[in-house]
């Protein structure tokens, strides 16, 4: 089947809207799809994404869609931008529509909710083996690459000819790097681990405590994250990479991240659910926690940040005591397993 469009992009949130403008900005015929129709005319109408990234101007080779089949028979190529808790969903309204020489990759950023799997296990068991599947990975704030700000992102897939032109279409030389990387668990346990940390360094500044506080959270954080990883067959080198230190020190550091903002709010006082009120948008993290916390039970890997920020959002522990209960752990090497 040919294709009338270059890209299709699937949820048209922040993300989905950043990466579609990226993708059309580079000359490629995208189109955008979300699944309320009346979010999509406004799109056509305004020329812009007033709810997500006001402000910023959708190029002419982006075109809103609100058909689904419409939106999967322009393409072969689909980038799934939705977040994870509706990813199955999507993937399986997408699936009777799809051509057969579509090939999946996803920019969303978590784990299945109540299984804990990465998105790649969901993608295969409702896709099944014959789509080529990748993932997209790193520190990318929507807002920063709609504006065409520079920005470093990785990607990884199960077909090198796929990750190959979807750098072709994704990289420009005056906005975008993108870097190929072999290890396709890593990338998308990166990006779920990060909000965790995130949600934990919010809440450490919104108690107040400093720097040290924060960078000392980062640097525990990435060791959890590597433990883990490396437990499910990631490799350790990857969250050196974009997808683990550099998405790790974006969130965990500006406040466009809106796990930092839910943390911040948490550790002012706030409780879970009005701080997730204020934020108005996904906060991956919330879920994320409980994926993370039970992964690592099953696998038996100490999370001390992680099992912290589970007892705030689960258990109703404050945020004080996770900071009592993680400056009181015992002595230790820094290079130990555990
Ligand atoms: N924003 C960012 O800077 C980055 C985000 N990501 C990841 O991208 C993913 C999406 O996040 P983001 O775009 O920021 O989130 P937003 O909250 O900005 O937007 C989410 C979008 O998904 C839509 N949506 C919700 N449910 C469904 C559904 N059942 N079918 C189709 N669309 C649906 C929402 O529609 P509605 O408004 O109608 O609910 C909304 O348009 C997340 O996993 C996030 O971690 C990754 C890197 C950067
Ligand atoms: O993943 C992101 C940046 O890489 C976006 O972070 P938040 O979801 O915390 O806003």
């Amino acid at each position: 089947m040919k294709n009338t469009a270059d890209i299709t992009v699937l949820g048209a949130g922040s993300y989905g809207t950043a990466l579609a403008i990226s993708l059309a900005s580079n000359g490629h015929r995208t189109l955008l799809w979300g699944h309320e129709p009346e979010h999509i005319a406004n799109l056509k109408k305004d020329k812009c994404n007033n709810e997500f990234l006001p402000g910023i101007a959708l190029p002419d080779l982006l075109i809103p869609e609100a058909d689904l089949a419409t939106a999967l028979a322009a393409s072969n190529n689909v980038l799934v931008v939705v977040p994870s808790h509706v990813f199955g969903l999507v993937l399986s309204q997408a699936k009777p529509l799809l051509r057969d020489d579509a090939r999946i990759i996803w920019a969303t950023k978590g784990l299945e909710p109540e299984t804990g799997r990465l998105l790649q296990e969901v993608a295969r068991d409702i896709l099944g083996e014959h789509y080529p599947l990748a993932v997209l990975s790193g520190p990318t704030f929507a807002k920063e690459l709609a504006a065409g700000l520079p920005t470093a992102i990785s990607i990884a897939g199960t077909d090198v000819s796929f990750t190959k032109d979807l750098v072709e279409l994704l990289h420009s030389p005056k906005r975008l790097r993108v870097y190929e990387n072999d290890d396709f668990t890593g990338l998308q346990l990166g990006g779920a681990v990060k909000n965790v940390i995130a949600i934990s360094a919010g809440m450490s500044d919104g108690i107040g405590f400093g720097a040290n506080a924060r960078t000392a959270l980062i640097t525990r954080g990435l060791v959890e994250l590597t433990r883990l990883g490396e437990a499910i067959g990631a490799q350790g080198a990857t969250f050196m990479g974009m997808a683990g230190l550099g998405d790790l020190v974006l969130t965990c550091t500006d406040n466009q991240s809106r796990n930092r903002r839910f943390g911040l709010a948490l550790g002012q006082g706030l409780d879970v659910d009005t701080a997730q009120q204020e934020i108005g948008q996904v906060v991956e993290g919330y879920r994320n926690t409980k994926e993370v916390y039970t992964l690592a039970k099953r696998l038996g890997v100490e999370m001390p940040i992680t099992e912290q920020v589970y007892k705030v959002l689960y258990q109703g522990g404050t945020p004080h005591e996770a900071a009592k209960a993680l400056l009181g752990r015992d002595q230790k090497s820094e290079t130990s397993d555990s």
